[in-house]
């Protein structure tokens, strides 16, 4: 298995398999009818571009009232259970890590991007972040500890993970674009990232 290193990035083309990233959608299927994707807004009220959910203990949740984790759905209903497949590949790429909380889902149209961010709403930032992409490709960039400066960017496609662990578990990140058309593993086509991390 290739490890393409991008500073302090991991990232490894191809960790799923065409066959993995299929039972993966199936998964999502069954957790997205439990806890359908929802557009949020951030707390100034701008809609987000990404439509997200989640799985596991704790789902992420940006509305009016600021950015935070929370034990539910907006619905009420529980965050159906993190994929076992999922589970495993945390398991297999930072085994020293303490167990994932949360799956984030963001699901991106031909249109959508996120904007050069940290992360950094989790307690423990000595805890690794593990991001899955399925569906069409997308130009994730990488930046520095703060804001600005020189960044580096790479085409993530599906099936790639990425793991921010060390200087990148804190560094500014982004996707600038997704490319239309350019895998059908999504009914819908778009592109899904799945982003594990520890919450407390
Ligand atoms: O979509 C991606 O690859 C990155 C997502 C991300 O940075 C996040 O959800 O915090
Ligand atoms: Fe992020």
């Amino acid at each position: 298995m290739t490890l393409l290193r991008v500073r302090d990035f991991e990232i490894h083309p191809g960790f799923f398999t065409p066959d993995a990233q299929a039972r993966l959608v199936a998964d999502l299927r069954r957790i997205l009818a439990q806890a359908p994707l929802v557009q949020p807004v951030t707390p100034r009220g701008t809609p987000m571009s990404v439509r997200m959910s989640a799985a596991g203990t704790y789902g992420w949740i940006s509305d009016r009232k600021g950015y935070r984790y929370e034990p539910v759905h907006p619905s009420g209903v529980p965050w159906p259970a993190i994929p076992d497949t999922l589970l495993a590949m945390w398991q297999s790429l930072v085994p020293d890590a303490r167990a994932p909380e949360c799956c984030l889902i963001n699901w991106y149209d031909a249109s959508a991007k996120m904007g050069m961010h940290q992360d950094r709403d989790e307690a423990d930032l000595s805890q690794p972040v593990v991001s899955v992409s399925l569906g069409d490709e997308a130009l994730f960039r990488m930046g520095n500890q703060t804001r600005g400066g020189k960044t580096e960017s790479v085409w993530l496609r599906s099936g790639d993970v990425v793991v921010m662990q060390g200087a990148a578990r804190t560094a500014y990140h982004g996707i600038d674009r997704v490319r239309a058309d350019t895998s059908t593993l999504l009914p819908k086509g778009g592109r899904i990232n799945l982003t594990l991390r520890v919450v407390t």
